[in-house]
């Protein structure tokens, strides 16, 4: 390997409880609130067709027009709360939280900036609500910040100057001294989700990351930070020369879910995923196709199948109220989740061929295999093939605990019956109970049972 001084420091999985735990949450909820929620995606009377949050860089909004938005900020209503409430009911076990977004305005009271919610009629501190009321709930908290910051004097894309240099070296201390602040001021956060890395000024800081995180570290042992803030001393980031993950998960999965577990290269990994097409900030026109609830319960069982967490984003109205779309998804995944969330909590990869009915999970550490089924086949029997280190004793339906008949069939396959005149409407989930066996030959024929 090429030898480096501020690539990974781990090979392999983190193995402390504290990342055991985000391992198994499953399914989190992403918030994106601030400035950009004021617009709704668009201005002056044109939709900006790009995701709403970005629309400070869209040219028909002068950058000073929308940076006094700050004063128009007050959302009297805002419920900390309520919003808590709801992700309880939808099932989601942590939160990902946007701090400060890539325009710059901090939803706490910072004290290195005056560009913060203390400028803004609301005047409270959104980010302790928010912190207080999903720790209340038994929610973790994940806060993520953007390293970008466009509103600051010293952020730099790139360092040609020594004159860069100077200002950036401002912006990392700066950028040093807002991250302390947020984790003394919010002990119960458990990670960081960073974005905004993937300019040349921090590339070039491959060093500076690595120092940072090991601060960070320091500051909050067992603090859960993602592959998203690193960049090692030749300016890689996520995997560093040796292609090695920096970082305690890979946060690439950015609206897209991996096909295969090899894609996911043996890491811990959480997909974060838009419920339109794109656009993570309140837009009054939601962009393309606007996911239903199937589809993201599905995406929830395909990611918890290949061993991720699915981790879906809400963006609230200026006011703090969510939209009746996204209100409706968090109760009918919350329904769902009341029911099958067995085969969620707790559960990885299972290794069993993937067969057209769905997906498995397994319970980690039991003798347990779930069967999360999207497409019931005309026949009425689901094809399983398990690992040839175990054998199913049973499958029963997890709603209702009626057991299912199974068939054996060649090459150590088997047929589970659903129960005849029955129709599924939902996603459902059959339990399987296995146990470890012996490594078998590859198994032959065999007689029906
Ligand atoms: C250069 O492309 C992007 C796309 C999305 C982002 C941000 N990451 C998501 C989690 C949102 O915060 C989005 O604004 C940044 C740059």
């Amino acid at each position: 390997p090429i030898p480096l001084q501020h690539g990974a420091h781990r090979t392999g999985k983190r193995m402390d409880a504290d990342m055991a735990k985000w391992r198994g949450y499953g399914l989190g909820q992403f918030i994106h609130w601030g400035l950009y929620s004021i617009l709704e995606g668009k201005y002056k009377g044109k939709y900006y067709n790009g995701a709403a949050e970005w629309i400070r860089s869209w040219k028909e909004v002068p950058n000073a027009e929308y940076d006094v938005l700050n004063k128009q900020f007050n959302p009297a209503t805002f419920n900390a709360t309520a919003w808590a409430k709801m992700a309880k009911q939808m099932g989601v076990k942590y939160l990902t939280f946007t701090t400060k977004h890539h325009d710059g305005f901090c939803l706490w009271p910072s004290k290195y900036t005056d560009y913060t919610i203390e400028s803004s009629p609301y005047k409270k501190d959104i980010v302790k609500e928010v912190v207080d009321a999903y720790t209340k709930e038994g929610i973790d908290v994940y806060l993520y910040f953007s390293i970008m910051d466009w509103h600051h004097p010293d952020w730099r894309y790139d360092l040609k100057t020594k004159e860069d240099s100077i200002a950036f070296d401002r912006f990392k201390l700066f950028t040093k001294n807002q991250l302390t602040e947020l984790l003394q001021r919010y002990p119960q956060t458990k990670g960081l989700w960073f974005d905004g890395t993937w300019d040349n000024s921090w590339k070039k800081s491959g060093a500076f990351t690595d120092s940072l995180e090991q601060y960070l570290k320091s500051l909050v042992p067992g603090l859960i930070i993602g592959s998203r803030l690193r960049a090692d001393e030749k300016g890689n980031r996520h995997v560093d020369a040796n292609g090695v993950l920096m970082g305690d998960y890979e946060q690439g999965w950015e609206r897209k879910i991996p096909k295969t577990y090899a894609d996911v290269h043996g890491n811990d990994w959480d997909c974060v995923m838009t419920i339109p097409e794109n656009g993570w900030g309140y837009a009054e026109k939601w962009m393309g196709h606007w996911k239903t609830t199937n589809e993201l319960i599905e995406m929830t069982a395909q990611c918890v199948s290949l061993g991720g967490n699915f981790v879906v984003n809400f963006g609230p109205k200026a006011d703090g109220s969510f939209r009746k779309e996204e209100i409706a998804n968090a109760k009918e995944i919350g329904e769902w989740m009341k029911i099958n969330s067995d085969a969620i909590y707790n559960c990885e990869y299972a290794g069993w061929e993937k067969q057209d009915w769905g997906y498995y999970t397994k319970k980690r550490g039991e003798d347990k295999v779930y069967m999360i089924v999207f497409n019931v086949p005309l026949s009425g029997s689901l094809k399983i093939k398990p690992s040839a280190n175990y054998v199913v004793e049973k499958a029963t339906l997890l709603e209702g605990k009626q057991q299912l008949s199974t068939e054996k069939l060649d090459y150590g396959a088997s047929f589970i019956q659903l129960p005849k005149g029955k129709t599924f409407v939902k996603p459902f989930v059959i339990v399987l109970d296995i146990k470890p066996v012996k490594q078998q030959e590859e198994a032959g024929p065999k007689a029906k049972t």
